[in-house]
């Protein structure tokens, strides 16, 4: 049987899932929708009908559907029309990785289909739906038209169909077990998968305990923690992550992430500075992060942690300058070009480098993640860094998430264990030893104390209830009664208050940061021995930015410090939403906030470009070195007066320059194109960051993007105080019992060898 191949690329025929007017298939004419008896569609015309009403309903992609035409389209062109089934899978695989998944599991669709795909979705279908529609989409939803049928109807449509391969040729849709994928998403799932296990498979020098690197390790590790600990996880961690050329090191906020890779790295080099081979070369490293804010602020910690290594006592002669303090994204360490996915280093043009190292690794989808393996060498070793429990990334797959679902009770062998005690002399607890475990077992480490924060932090404590689906009544009261010195709910006795008034009490909330509701109205609390001020609010940075004696004639330098001190005043306090849309999402709380900063004479105006104006870079500009995540503030500068006229004031926005020298760069607005006022984000924009004072919004309804992990990263945003104001106290409860589950092989392809 002959199959449908693409024309040039795989990638043709997959469609580019971030382009809705990628296909030209035409729409076939629509017929009224109708089940046969077994429930199921009775002709292709009908199923193209029902996916254009789903369409009409956004319930569906454009993009969907129109993939679903294209397998059509091209199907009938080969001369075998597909079943009306395919066509649906086909349809519904598209949407679910719209949603973040990488396939889409049969048994799961079929087993419940509503909540498989979140359809139909909990915001009301579009109004301009009319009743009629409505009614007739109420009765055909996805859950109905396929409850009739079993996966071995599925597969069997699947597999007769010349659209879908098991992946040996380059069909459409791959079928792999109960598992369907668009192509493009089975081949990154493939490459990192197989970027992975080659990596794992490799032999370490450091095996025999016994051997001159070995006790080399040993000897810098020794040096590097001096833990009262029984077990020092970090160290652990160390020792696990320089065996393999793959590992990941997870932990929750101030777990020391960055000290452990620090650590780690200055390890590595003593191994390479005494290793005969090497004549002293030490490894070429990268510090990576995936968004321009997360290595930003990797680049603020890393040097600090990498001053306060005792390089002195350490074997190998490490130098500072083995150790790498700066951070760049993954774009730019890819060499991204404009218009194409495709980077500049790739399998034929590998990075220049021995070990790489990618923090906030939660946030890299799997395209991103398949392209962080093509550009390494074969040997070169990739550690990621990040907290498994975060929200995902954005774009389809949750890589950190599954290569770390087996870190809670680590799964590793009395192999692993012996050699983990040999080298740094901590027995491994019992608990965690597992005769069966995975290869990738072997090669996870997380970190399981909180330095950051102290033993009675309320944040803390309200993050782990949340991760743990801990939260019980007595945290509930603890946190309505302000019993942390951190953490306040601020309208958390009041279970459904008046929408009207809590969207002003958000409000009112932004200007001040309401000192007065957190314990001791936020005085006297003291963190690293220094005292803290008490939590503030926008007004705060505001304040800072007109409190100064600048002229014309001060010079660039004190321009540039006040910038700095403005966007750090700025960091001090963040609004994050669940939701984009809507009153309780950013586009709403935006444009409140803004008029009521107005209304209190904080901003001259609430709309278009005005000083005070704090923006979020919402697409990478390589041209004017801005990445997404981006976070400047505008300005009103005497620069532009020339010597005849009176000075005239021009709009600037101030970037911190992204590196570690902490400059500043001044933008002029009309060169920023892709942007949007940000005194609210989404949570899911906020990963990477850390906010002072981090104030979470949630909405009066209940939606799927409300669960345990949005929460749980809007609470980690906060470094010392956080507050909550929820449109109904329900709906706090309910988000942490909602979870996100994205469909996808690779833990099982990597348990599978
Ligand atoms: N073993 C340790 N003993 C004492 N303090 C530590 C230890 N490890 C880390 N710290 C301190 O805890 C704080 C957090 O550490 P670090 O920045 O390494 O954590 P992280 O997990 O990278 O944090 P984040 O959640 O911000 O990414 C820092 O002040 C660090 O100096």
């Amino acid at each position: 049987m002959s199959r449908i191949r693409t024309h040039n690329t795989e990638n043709q025929i997959a469609l580019d899932l971030g382009d809705d007017t990628a296909t030209t298939a035409p729409a076939p004419d629509p017929g009224t929708p109708a089940v046969d008896n077994s429930g199921l569609l009775a002709s292709l015309a009908q199923t193209d009908a029902l996916l254009q009403q789903w369409q009409q309903a956004q319930w569906l992609r454009p993009l969907d559907v129109g993939f679903a035409r294209l397998i059509r389209a091209l199907s009938e062109e080969q001369g075998e029309p597909p079943q009306p089934l395919v066509l649906l899978l086909a349809a519904l695989v598209s949407h679910q990785v719209g949603r973040g998944h990488v396939c889409i599991d049969l048994t799961s669709l079929l087993a419940d289909a509503g909540s498989t795909l979140s359809l139909p979705p909990e915001e009301p279908a579009r109004p301009s739906l009319s009743d009629a529609d409505a009614a007739e989409l109420s009765q055909l939803k996805p859950g109905d038209l396929l409850s009739r049928t079993t996966l071995a109807d599925c597969q069997a449509a699947l597999t007769g169909s010349l659209a879908v391969s098991d992946g040996s040729l380059t069909s459409p849709l791959v079928l792999n077990g109960s598992r369907l994928y668009l192509r493009r998403f089975w081949r990154y799932e493939q490459r990192i998968a197989d970027g992975i296990r080659q990596r794992l498979a490799l032999p370490s020098p450091l095996a025999d305990p016994e051997s001159a690197p070995a006790r080399t390790l040993s000897h810098a590790l020794d040096q590097l923690f001096n833990s009262s600990e029984s077990v020092d996880y970090q160290k652990l961690a160390c020792a696990l992550a320089a065996r393999n050329r793959f590992a990941v090191i997870t932990g929750g906020p101030g777990t020391g992430k960055t000290t452990t890779v620090v650590n780690l790295l200055a390890a590595l080099q003593a191994v390479a500075g005494q290793d005969p081979a090497r004549a002293g070369r030490k490894y070429r490293i990268r510090l990576a992060a995936p968004t321009g804010k997360a290595a930003a602020r990797l680049n603020e910690s890393i040097g600090g942690a990498v001053s306060r290594l005792p390089l002195s006592d350490l074997p190998g002669s490490v130098q500072l300058a083995d150790i790498p303090t700066k951070v760049t994204t993954l774009h730019r360490l890819l060499g991204s070009r404009p218009d194409t996915r495709k980077f500049r280093h790739h399998r034929d043009n590998p990075l220049l480098v021995d070990i790489l190292v990618i923090d906030e690794a939660s946030m890299v989808d799997v395209d991103l993640m398949a392209s962080v393996f093509d550009a390494l060498p074969a040997n070169a070793q990739l550690i990621l860094l990040g907290d498994k429990d975060q929200l995902a990334s954005v774009d389809a797959g949750a890589v950190l998430g599954e290569l770390c679902q087996r870190a809670l009770k680590a799964h590793y062998t009395p192999t692993t264990a012996q050699w983990l005690a040999a080298i740094t002399g901590d027995p491994v607890p019992d608990s965690l030893v597992d005769p069966d475990g995975q290869a990738m077992d072997q090669a996870v480490a997380m970190l399981r104390k909180s330095y950051r924060f102290q033993q009675d932090s309320g944040i803390r404590a309200l993050a782990e209830a949340v991760n743990t689906n801990a939260l019980d009544s007595a945290m509930l009261r603890q946190i309505r009664q302000a019993e942390f010195d951190d953490v306040i709910w601020l309208n958390g006795h009041t279970p459904r208050p008046d929408p009207e008034q809590t969207l002003q009490q958000i409000c009112q909330h932004a200007i001040t940061g309401t000192p007065d509701a957190f314990r001791n109205a936020g005085q006297g609390r003291v963190v690293n021995n220094e005292p803290l001020a008490p939590p503030v609010g926008y007004r705060h940075y505001l304040e800072q930015m007109n409190n100064h004696d600048l002229t014309s004639g001060s010079p660039r330098e004190h321009w540039d410090a006040l910038a700095a001190r403005v966007l750090a005043a700025f960091n001090d306090f963040h609004i994050l939403c669940a939701l984009r849309k809507g009153p309780w999402g950013v586009e709403g709380l935006n444009d409140r906030v803004a008029r009521q900063l107005l209304a209190q004479k904080l901003i001259p105006r609430a709309d278009g470009w005005y000083p005070g104006r704090p923006v979020l870079v919402t697409g990478n500009d390589y041209n004017l070195g801005l990445m997404n995540g981006d976070i400047g503030i505008t300005f009103s500068l005497p620069w532009d007066k020339t010597a005849t006229d009176e000075p005239k004031d021009t709009l600037r926005v101030a970037f911190p320059s992204g590196d570690s020298t902490g400059g500043i760069r001044w933008i002029s607005p009309s060169r920023l194109q892709q942007l949007e006022t940000v005194y609210a984000m989404t949570v899911h924009k906020s990963q990477g960051s850390e906010f002072n004072h981090t104030c979470l919004v949630l909405p009066d309804r209940l939606s799927p993007v409300l669960t345990k992990e949005l929460v749980y990263t809007g609470i980690t945003r906060a470094k010392n105080w956080f507050s909550l104001i929820t449109g109904d106290a329900q709906v706090f409860r309910d988000s942490v019992g909602q979870q996100v589950v994205r469909a996808s092989g690779l833990a099982l392809r990597l348990g599978e060898h």
